[in-house]
C-alpha cells in the first residue's frame, strides 16, 4: 500500500530569479513496510528529495501526498505526525541522556517540555529497546560511540510514531560492522513496525542486500524504482555509476576496477578461492580468458601453475611474471 506519493514532482533550487532543477516529473511512491534506500553518484540530488518529500523545502513543479494530504500545505505539527527525519547534522545537548534525546521524538505529541506520562514514558522505553540501547538509557549522549548514538537518532524517530521515517546517509561515518547493523536494524523496523523506511546511502552493497526497493538517482535519467535484483538484471547501476575507471559488477554486487589488462591466462578449478584469484589477476593486469596459452589450476589448497604447487597469491603473481617475461 502507498503512504507517499508524488506527482510530475520537480525538485531544486530558486534564488535571486535563477532555477536550479535538480530532477524533475517525479513519481514515486513509497511502501507501507518497506525499506527504499535512495542511492545514486554524488550530486545526483538524494538529499534534496529527501528534504523536498518531507517538506522542508518547497518542490519547484508537482507534488507530494502522504495518504491524500499534500505534504506542502500541512502545518510544522501535522507533518511531525506522519514523517520522522533524521538528518546527519550532530545533534548538541548538554548534558541530555538517551531517555532525554529520545523523548524529544514525543514532542509533535505533547505538550513542549511537558510531563511524560506513563504512557508516554512507555512508547520512549519501548523505542530505547528497539534499537538495543536498554543498558545505555541513563548514559549521556556525548559518551556515546558513533553507532550508539546513530541508534539513539532512529529511537527518537521512531518515538516520534509516525508511519514514514526519512534518513539521511545514517551510515555515514560507522565502520563496517556498525554499517551491517543499522541497516539490518532498519530494515527489521520496516517490516516489524509497517512504517516505510527510506534512506539514503553511499553503501551501494548493504542497500543491495538490506533494501526492499531501490530508488536508483542519476542526473541523466532520473529516478528508477525496483527491486534491486531488477536494476542489476537491466543495467541501471551500471548506467547510473558509469565510469572509465570502474564498473558495477553484476557478478558480484560490487564496483571493479578498470584495471588495464594486457596478458591472458585461463583459470579452472576449485571455486571457494577463484573469486579471491580473479581479483588478484585483475589487480597485475591479467585478462582471465578461456584456452588462453598460460593455465593457472586453482586447488583446494593453492595453485597449479607451470607444474608447480603454490601456496600463495604472492608466489603465483611472481611465477605469472617470471612466465610473461619470457614470452
Ligand atoms: N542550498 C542549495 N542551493 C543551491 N544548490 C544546492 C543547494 N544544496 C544543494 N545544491 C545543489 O543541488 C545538487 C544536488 O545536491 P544534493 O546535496 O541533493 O545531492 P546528493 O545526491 O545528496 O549529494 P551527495 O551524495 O554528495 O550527498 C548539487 O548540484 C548541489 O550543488
Amino acid at each position: 500500500m502507498s503512504i507517499l506519493t508524488t506527482q510530475n514532482l520537480s525538485i531544486g533550487y530558486s534564488k535571486k530569479g535563477r532555477t536550479d532543477i535538480i530532477q524533475s516529473r517525479l513519481n514515486l511512491q513509497l511502501r507501507a513496510g518497506e525499506l527504499v534506500c535512495l542511492i545514486g553518484p554524488n550530486g545526483s540530488g538524494k538529499s534534496t528529495l529527501l528534504r523536498t518529500l518531507a517538506g522542508l523545502q518547497k518542490p519547484m513543479l508537482g507534488k507530494t501526498f502522504i495518504d491524500e494530504r499534500e505534504i506542502i500545505r500541512l502545518k510544522q505539527q501535522e507533518k511531525a505526525l506522519l514523517i520522522a527525519l533524521v538528518l546527519t547534522e550532530r545533534i548538541e545537548i548538554e548534558n541530555a541522556t538517551v531517555y532525554n534525546l529520545v523523548s524529544l521524538g514525543r514532542h509533535p505529541h505533547s505538550n513542549w517540555w511537558g510531563n511524560i506520562t506513563d504512557e508516554e514514558d512507555a512508547v520512549i522505553r519501548e523505542a530505547i529497546e528497539m534499537v538495543h540501547l536498554g543498558h545505555k538509557i541513563h548514559q549521556n549522549i556525548n559518551e556515546l560511540s558513533d553507532g550508539e548514538r546513530q541508534r539513539a537518532m532512529i529511537a527518537k524517530a521512531l518515538a516520534q510514531d509516525t508511519p514514514i521515517i526519512m534518513l539521511d546517509e545514517p551510515t555515514a561515518h560507522l565502520d563496517l560492522p556498525n554499517r551491517v547493523e543499522i541497516m539490518l536494524l532498519l530494515h527489521r523496523l520496516a517490516h516489524k513496525t509497517g512504517k516505510a523506511i527510506l534512506l539514503s546511502t553511499h553503501e551501494l552493497d548493504l542497500a543491495l542486500q538490506a533494501a526492499d526497493r531501490i530508488w536508483l538517482m542519476s542526473a541523466d535519467t532520473g529516478v528508477e524504482c525496483g527491486v534491486p535484483e531488477d536494476l542489476v538484471f537491466n543495467g541501471s547501476f551500471n548506467r547510473a555509476f558509469e565510469s572509465k575507471s570502474y564498473f558495477f559488477n553484476a557478478s558480484n554486487g560490487n564496483f571493479s576496477m578498470n584495471y588495464p589488462m594486457t596478458k591472458r591466462v585461463w583459470v579452472s578449478g576449485d571455486k571457494t578461492r577463484m573469486y579471491w584469484t580473479f581479483r588478484a589477476l585483475a589487480r597485475a593486469g591479467y585478462a582471465v580468458v578461456q584456452d588462453a596459452d598460460v593455465h593457472i589450476l586453482v586447488t583446494e589448497n593453492g595453485w597449479l601453475l607451470n607444474d608447480k604447487n603454490i601456496s600463495t597469491v604472492e608466489e603465483f603473481l611472481l611465477e605469472l611474471e617470471c612466465i610473461f617475461a619470457d614470452h
